[in-house]
C-alpha cells in the first residue's frame, strides 16, 4: 500500500490531506488494530513543530494533522518516488556511527570519520552492501527527479549532443529525462560503479556502463555529471576532470552540476542544507589525503587554462555563491591544444580574471556562438558529420590515479589575477548563459526549499 493510502471498510482509498487525528492515523498504519495513539501523538507534535505535519484544533478539541510540503514531499508520488528514501540513507547505522567522530575531522582530515569507524571509503562498503546500493539508488532517484524537471525547464544546453555519458548517474533517472526530453540524443551512456549499474533498470536509449571514473570514462560528445565532484576531495576532482577531457570527443564539453556554498552563513533553510550537506560529506566521503600524483601546475599546465578557472574555484570554494551551479566547459578547435570556457557562472567572473596563457592557441571557432544558442536543425545519429567514428568511440584512455604528466610550467597557475578578457563574443555568452544560469538556481532554490 502507497504512504497515502489508507483502508477504510476494507476498502483501499487515497487520503485527500484531510486532518486526521493521531488515532485515524494510527488505524491507517495498523489496520488490524493495536499500537498507541498518544505515543504517535507525542511524535506528531514534534513533527508539527518542524513543519512536517499542520496541527488542526478547534477549541478544546482533538488535535488533527495534515501533511504540509514538506510532509508531502516524503509521501511516495504516482512513479514511486519520494524524498524519504534519502532521510532514511543519511539515517542508516552505518553513517550514524561516523557521526560521533565528526570532530576527529578537525583533528585528523587525512582519514574521513566513515573510515575510522568502518575500515575502508563509503563507495567501497556500499558495493559490498546489496540493500545499502539499493537505498542510495533510490534515495538519487527522489531527489534527482523534481532538481532535474528544474534543471530541463531553464537549462538548454544539451543541444547538438549526440552521445552523452552521465558519470555516476546511479539508476539513470537524470540521463532518462534528458533523453524524454532531448529527442536527438542518438545514445545515452550510465556510467557508474558496476554494482551500482548492475541493478539499475532499464531504460530506451540507455546502455549501462559499469567502471570507476578514476581510470576511464567512455567517450562522449558531451558529460554530465551531478552531484560527484563535491565528495570527493581536490585532487581527486582534478583525476576525474582529467578524464572527462580524455574521454570527451573535439567540441565536447562537460556540463558539472555540483551544490556550492554560499557566501553568507544565515540561517535561511537554504544555507543550513547545504552546510549540513557540506559536513556530511566531510563525515562519510571527503578526507583530505593528498593522491599521489602531479604537482598541481604540471597538472594545471596540461589542462588547459579554462580548466584551470574551474580548479581553482573548487580550491577557492568560497566563491561558489549560489546552491547548484551549472558549470559548462566546452572543448573548442583542436582537443587538447586548446579549449574555451562559453559558459562559467557569474560569481566565477567577477572574482576570476581569466588567465590567458601565452602557449594556449586562441582557439579557431567562429561559430562559437551560435553552437550554444542557435537553434540547430534537428539531427538524426545517422549523421555522418557529426557521428563518434567507431575508433573515436572505443579510444577508452586508460588512465590510473598516478598519471605520469611530464610537462610543467612553473607560472602556470600565478597569472590568475591578471584582469584581461579573452574576446567580446565569448563573453556575452558567458553572460547570456550566466543569465540563464541565475534563472536555474532560482528554481532550483523553490524546489529545494518546498
Ligand atoms: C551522490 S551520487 C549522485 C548520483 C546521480 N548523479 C544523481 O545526481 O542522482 C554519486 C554517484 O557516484 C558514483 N560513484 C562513486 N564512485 C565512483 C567511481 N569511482 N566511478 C564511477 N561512479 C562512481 C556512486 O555510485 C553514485 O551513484
Amino acid at each position: 500500500m502507497e504512504d497515502n493510502e489508507c483502508r477504510e471498510g476494507g476498502k483501499k482509498v487515497r487520503l485527500a490531506n484531510t486532518p486526521l487525528s493521531a488515532s485515524q492515523i494510527l488505524t491507517c498504519i495498523l489496520p488490524s488494530g493495536g499500537g498507541d495513539a498518544e505515543n504517535l501523538q507525542c511524535i506528531l507534535r514534534l513533527l508539527t513543530s518542524y513543519g512536517v505535519f499542520s496541527e488542526h484544533r478547534e477549541f478544546g478539541g482533538e488535535r488533527k494533522y495534515s501533511l504540509t510540503e514538506i510532509g508531502k514531499s516524503l509521501v511516495t508520488d504516482a512513479e514511486g518516488l519520494s524524498y524519504a528514501p534519502y532521510v532514511l540513507q543519511h539515517h542508516q547505522d552505518a553513517f550514524m556511527s561516523a557521526w560521533p567522530l565528526v570532530h576527529e575531522a578537525v583533528l585528523d582530515p587525512t582519514i574521513e570519520p566513515f573510515v575510522k569507524v568502518h575500515g575502508e571509503p563509503a563507495y567501497s562498503y556500499y558495493g559490498k552492501m546489496p540493500e545499502m546500493n539499493g537505498l542510495m539508488r533510490r534515495a538519487m532517484s527522489g531527489v534527482s527527479v523534481p532538481f532535474m524537471t528544474s534543471v530541463l525547464d531553464s537549462y538548454n544546453g544539451f543541444k547538438g549532443v549526440k552521445r552523452l555519458v552521465d558519470v555516476g548517474g546511479s539508476a539513470g533517472d537524470c540521463l532518462r529525462m534528458i533523453l524524454q526530453k532531448h529527442h536527438f540524443i542518438c545514445e545515452g551512456i550510465n556510467f557508474d560503479l558496476p554494482e551500482v549499474v548492475g541493478e539499475a533498470p532499464s531504460i530506451p536509449g540507455v546502455t549501462h556502463i559499469g567502471g570507476d571514473m578514476f581510470n576511464s570514462i567512455p567517450a562522449a560528445n558531451a558529460i554530465f555529471m551531478k552531484w560527484v565532484l563535491a565528495t570527493w576531495t581536490d585532487d581527486e576532482c582534478k583525476l576525474i576532470m582529467e578524464n572527462c577531457y580524455k574521454a570527451l570527443l573535439a567540441g565536447g564539453k562537460l556540463i558539472a552540476c555540483e551544490p556550492v556554498l554560499l557566501d553568507d552563513s544565515n540561517e535561511s533553510q537554504r544555507t543550513r542544507a547545504l552546510l549540513e550537506g557540506d559536513i556530511f560529506v566531510m563525515t562519510i566521503y571527503r578526507a583530505k589525503a593528498v593522491l599521489d600524483g602531479p604537482p598541481l601546475p604540471e597538472l594545471l599546465h596540461y589542462l588547459g587554462r579554462e580548466m584551470k578557472i574551474l580548479i581553482k574555484a573548487f580550491l577557492m570554494r568560497k566563491i561558489l555563491t549560489s546552491i547548484y551551479e551549472i558549470i559548462v566547459f566546452r572543448w573548442v578547435g583542436h582537443r587538447r591544444k586548446s579549449f574555451q570556457s562559453t559558459d562559467l557562472v557569474s560569481d566565477i567572473q567577477k572574482q576570476i580574471s581569466v588567465f590567458v596563457e601565452d602557449e594556449v592557441e586562441t582557439p579557431e571557432f567562429p561559430d562559437e556562438v551560435g553552437f550554444i544558442f542557435s537553434p540547430r536543425k534537428a539531427s538524426t545519429c545517422s549523421s555522418d558529420e557529426e557521428a563518434i567514428s567507431a575508433n573515436e568511440a572505443n579510444a577508452l584512455p586508460e588512465f590510473s590515479r598516478t598519471p605520469g604528466i611530464k610537462t610543467f610550467h612553473k607560472d602556470g597557475f600565478q597569472d590568475f589575477g591578471s584582469a584581461r578578457l579573452d574576446g567580446e563574443n565569448t563573453w556575452s555568452v558567458v553572460s547570456k548563459e550566466a543569465k540563464a544560469l541565475v534563472h536555474l538556481n532560482e528554481n532550483a532554490l523553490c524546489s529545494s526549499s518546498s
